[in-house]
């Protein structure tokens, strides 16, 4: 079974009170998320492989550590999983950016497929799947479905705000990906929607409503 870990440091939990508040604007909401995903992108980056590397300081020659050179790709759900590549790249600059397209049927809550691009050699990349929210878990099992058809073999999923049934959802048809996410809610609504969340992740970020 796929590890949750949920990351709930001061700063990562005043924030998401801040993106939670419905009086927070489009401008503060994306900065926001901006910040989030860089803190969450530290925790989601613990073990990346170090190599030695030699190098001389001002006073002496010393073996340090570095980024070993894992390839990492970061692919984001669209659209609202767009808000969380920049702050991830701001950590890892090195990281290349794939595209999945995935909305939820409003009547349904069926994942819809409608866009897929991807690095060409993804099989051999790290994958950090990003998408604000986890609420059946129906996006991100789809999407995750989507990357290993296309060779891809370690992902890990990164959300802000899940609910318990996405989380389980996800553990039981991908038992191998690991979820790191800002908070567990209480649940889903009649409507599919987290109680209490932050409500319509995308159009808050990208002023569609
Ligand atoms: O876990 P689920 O029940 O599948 O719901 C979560 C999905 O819903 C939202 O996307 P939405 O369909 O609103 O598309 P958007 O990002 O284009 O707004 C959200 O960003 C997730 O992708
Ligand atoms: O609460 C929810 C559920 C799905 N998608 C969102 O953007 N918010
Ligand atoms: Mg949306």
């Amino acid at each position: 079974m796929g590890k949750t870990i949920v990351l709930d440091h001061p700063l990562i939990q005043h924030k998401l009170t801040l993106i939670r508040d419905k009086n927070t604007g489009a401008k503060e909401f994306r900065e926001l998320v901006e910040e989030l995903s860089m803190l969450l992108a530290y925790e989601v980056t613990r073990d990346l492989p170090l190599q030695d590397v030699e190098i001389e300081t001002p006073v002496c020659k010393a073996t340090t550590k570095a980024l070993s050179g894992k390839k990492i790709g970061v692919v984001p759900i669209l659209r609202a999983g767009l808000g969380m590549v920049e702050g991830i790249l701001k950590l890892i600059p090195a990281a290349k950016v794939g595209h999945v397209g995935v909305y939820r049927d409003p009547e349904t809550l069926q994942p819809v497929e409608y866009f897929c691009k991807l690095p060409t050699d993804i099989a051999e990349r790290d994958l950090i799947l990003v998408d604000p929210m986890l609420a059946t878990g129906g996006s991100a099992i789809a999407s995750v479905k989507f990357l290993k058809d296309r060779g891809a073999q370690n992902i890990k999923l990164v959300c802000l705000v899940a609910a318990p049934e996405g989380i389980e959802a996800v553990q039981k048809a991908h038992p191998d990906v690991d979820i790191f996410v800002a908070a567990v809610d209480e649940r889903l609504n009649d409507h599919g929607y987290i109680v209490p969340g932050l409500g319509d992740a995308g159009d808050r970020l990208f002023g569609t409503k």
